[in-house]
């Protein structure tokens, strides 16, 4: 190169060849005979150091805090991160030491902010101070996205970034939920307020022993160089609001609940004061079996006389969204408010349907229709005001997903996105939605706006169509049936699908299940107590209940085939509609379900679910023996009231099966 040059510095190109072949350089001839890199201003900075600190600026500065009166107060900046650091500080004190971990904000490995004294006083070390007491904890508090990319990038094996921008993760060796490892604490409260015994989620566990487990987590997370802290809202409903505050080991957690819960807008996060509800997930960390109630080495433990909820032994995610739900589960009814694990959506006049359904029937992927506003896809509210959505995030499905039919969802997975335990190619980093190797399972988790017609605030009015999904592996029910109120209570206390592989362990391939009011993992309360809210919400606002099976036709699993989407989104385009309400009808041997002749854009023979098996016998005996496990399964509430009304007891009752 240096042959390039001549004797006054000067470079030639393109009016001649240099030795080598190629063109010569040429430049202008500076006035002060100095070649600068580039014609740009030079950088205001001596050292590499100053000038990586001009690549960040200072966040916005905070808003000042409102008092009572409405006038700004007199709260200086310092005051406000000092308030909060003492509410993160109490949440992670330890219950039976009186010294712990000093907590301070910000990024150990941002050396700078690690103070480099303790604030408080000079202490000598003496035998009741442990080793705990002398260390720091950082506390990462309510990341943004990209900051927890960073963290899960750089810390956080099995994180990735796909070809689309979304963060792949992997929840370690539990992909799916642990219901059986799932305690309630049972105290004087509880013990009355709650459902207990035979059919109940609620496995209980005692005060001690919660307190036990709450330490084992506390002292995990406070070993931890740094925790995570996400300060968040659940409920859109202004009125209900219930303020949730997540610490977590992983970026992972943090990002999950980022997106899940309701994000605070800075004002909100400075008037946030004291949580409604902690959760401690110390995932990566087992329970201890010699602590009694324990099972396994995942515990998951819910408190509400604490408001309080631990994770122990299980990194997935989803324990902390269906925890807080269980919690709603039992916040809300006390309110008057039903608590529904349902999808919702709206339409451009403002009908409002609710879909309910257990874990793969089909909430997320019907809500979410490109023709509808989304209001959320799996946990709602509905009180004297309407709906309101629980989360201000989604998480769907995506295995075997595709641009085509999903569009909304595919699109979804970007920046910001968490996808667990999918499997990419490793050098593009396109992600291969078919594959099951890390599990069935694998799953989107993204902020609800992230669906482009999302409605924001996710509130709507009152339902008028009410939606129960079942996924049935037997081939019997029919696509669709309109139901009576009494017929909708059946079936909404039944909770019947076949649970197909994924969300729960073990869980291999389709089996029948009954989970009362579509969610038994997650109530708290006598299922009949939820049922009778339903019933009296639907009669006073003249809603219409439909089933509709997202399952198998023309045989059972296994020599069916599951209802196409694209009918399935036919039938439930016919209910928003209105057009469905319309139809003829006929009614169904055994089940008595009332089936529609014909809809649009569904071929005929398979709403009536006998034309499609060749075997007619083995059809009869299938339809037989799904009522038989129907009614087996609904013995266990023959005995209950619905409600005050006696009338309905008995209707609902009746509309069972028929053999
Ligand atoms: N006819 C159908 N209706 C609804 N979902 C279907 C249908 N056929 C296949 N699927 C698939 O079943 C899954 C339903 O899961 P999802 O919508 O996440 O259920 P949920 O939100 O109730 O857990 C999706 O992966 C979807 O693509
Ligand atoms: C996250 C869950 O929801 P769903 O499968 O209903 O979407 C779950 O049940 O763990
Ligand atoms: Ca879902
Ligand atoms: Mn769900």
């Amino acid at each position: 190169m240096a042959g390039n040059g001549n004797a006054n510095g000067e470079f030639s190109f393109g009016t001649g060849t240099a030795r080598n072949g190629l063109a010569k350089i040429q430049t202008h001839k500076k006035q002060n005979g100095i070649c600068h890199d580039d014609s740009a201003p030079p950088v205001k900075a001596q050292t590499i150091d100053e000038l990586h600190s001009l690549q960040k600026k200072r966040s916005a500065p905070t808003t000042p805090i409102k008092d009572s009166q409405g006038s700004f107060a007199t709260i200086s900046d310092e005051d406000r991160q000092k308030q909060q650091l003492q509410s993160i500080s109490a949440s992670l004190a330890s219950l039976t030491r009186e010294t712990g971990p000093k907590v301070v904000k910000g990024d150990p490995a941002r050396k700078a902010e690690t103070p480099k004294h303790v604030p408080d006083h000079h202490f000598t070390p003496a035998f009741n101070v442990s080793d705990s007491s002398l260390k720091f904890t950082h506390i990462l508090y309510n990341l943004s996205p990209a900051e927890l990319y960073e963290q899960a990038i750089k810390y956080e094996q099995g994180s990735f970034i796909t070809a689309t921008g979304a963060l792949a993760t992997l929840s370690g060796a539990k992909t799916g939920r642990a219901p059986r490892d799932k305690r309630v604490v049972r105290d004087e409260t509880t013990e009355n307020d709650l459902w207990w015994g035979k059919g109940s989620p609620n496995i209980e566990m005692d005060e001690h022993t919660f307190l036990v487990n709450r330490e084992r987590a506390v002292d995990y997370l406070n070993s931890l160089d740094k925790v995570f802290v996400n300060d968040q809202f659940l409920n859109w409903d202004p009125q209900n609001k219930i303020r949730v505050r997540i610490v977590s080991a992983r970026a992972y957690h943090s990002l999950f609940m980022h997106n899940m819960c309701i994000r605070p807008t800075p004002e909100e996060l400075e008037n946030f004061g004291t949580p409604d509800f902690t959760i401690y997930n110390a995932g990566q960390f087992p329970c201890n079996r010699y602590t009694h109630y324990m099972t396994s080495s995942t515990s998951i433990d819910i408190n509400l006389g604490r408001r309080e909820m631990v994770i122990l032994g299980t990194q997935y995610a989803g324990e902390m969204k269906k925890g807080l739900f269980s919690v709603m589960h039992y916040l809300m009814p006390k309110r008057q408010i039903l608590s529904l694990h349902s999808g919702c959506n709206m339409g451009k006049d403002g009908d409002v349907a609710l879909f309910f359904g257990l874990s793969g029937t089909g909430k997320t992927t019907l809500s979410t229709d490109h023709n509808r506003y989304l209001i959320g896809d799996d946990e709602h509210c509905w009180s004297e005001n309407g709906v309101s959505n629980i989360e201000g995030g989604c998480y769907a499905k995506c295995i075997d997903l595709s641009r085509e039919k999903e569009p909304d969802i595919w699109n979804a997975i970007k920046f910001g996105t968490v996808l667990e335990n999918v499997v990419f190619d490793e050098h593009t980093r396109e992600v291969d939605y078919t594959d099951k190797s890390v599990t069935e399972n694998t799953r989107a988790s993204y902020p609800i706006e992230y669906i482009p017609n999302a409605k924001i605030p996710c509130v709507g009015p009152h339902p008028k169509n009410v939606i129960l999904l079942a996924c049935d592996a037997f081939g019997v029910l029919p696509p669709v049936s309109k139901l009576s109120l009494a017929q909708t209570m059946y079936h909404f206390i039944s909770g019947y699908t076949a649970l197909v592989a994924g969300t729960e362990e073990g869980v291999k391939e389709p089996q029948a299940t009954f989970s009362a009011c579509f969610g038994a993992a997650f109530i708290m309360l006598h299922p009949t107590k939820y049922a009778a809210m339903l019933a009296e919400k639907m009669q006073k606002q003249g809603a219409t209940g439909w089933l509709v099976n997202t399952g198998w036709s023309g045989g059972r699993y296994g020599s069916g085939s599951r209802i196409k989407l694209p009918y399935t989104r036919k039938i439930i385009d016919a209910i928003h509609s209105g057009s469905l309400l319309e139809a003829n009808y006929k009614k169904t041997e055994v089940f008595g379900l009332e089936i529609p002749t014909e809809v649009e854009g569904v071929p005929t023979e398979i709403l009536d679910p006998v034309n499609t098996w060749s075997d007619k016998k083995a059809y009869q005996d299938a339809l037989l023996k799904l009522a038989g496990l129907f009614k087996n399964n609904f013995e266990t509430f023959t005995s209950y009231k619905i409600g005050k009304d006696n009338k309905l007891t008995e209707e609902i009752l009746a509309a069972g099966p028929n053999f």
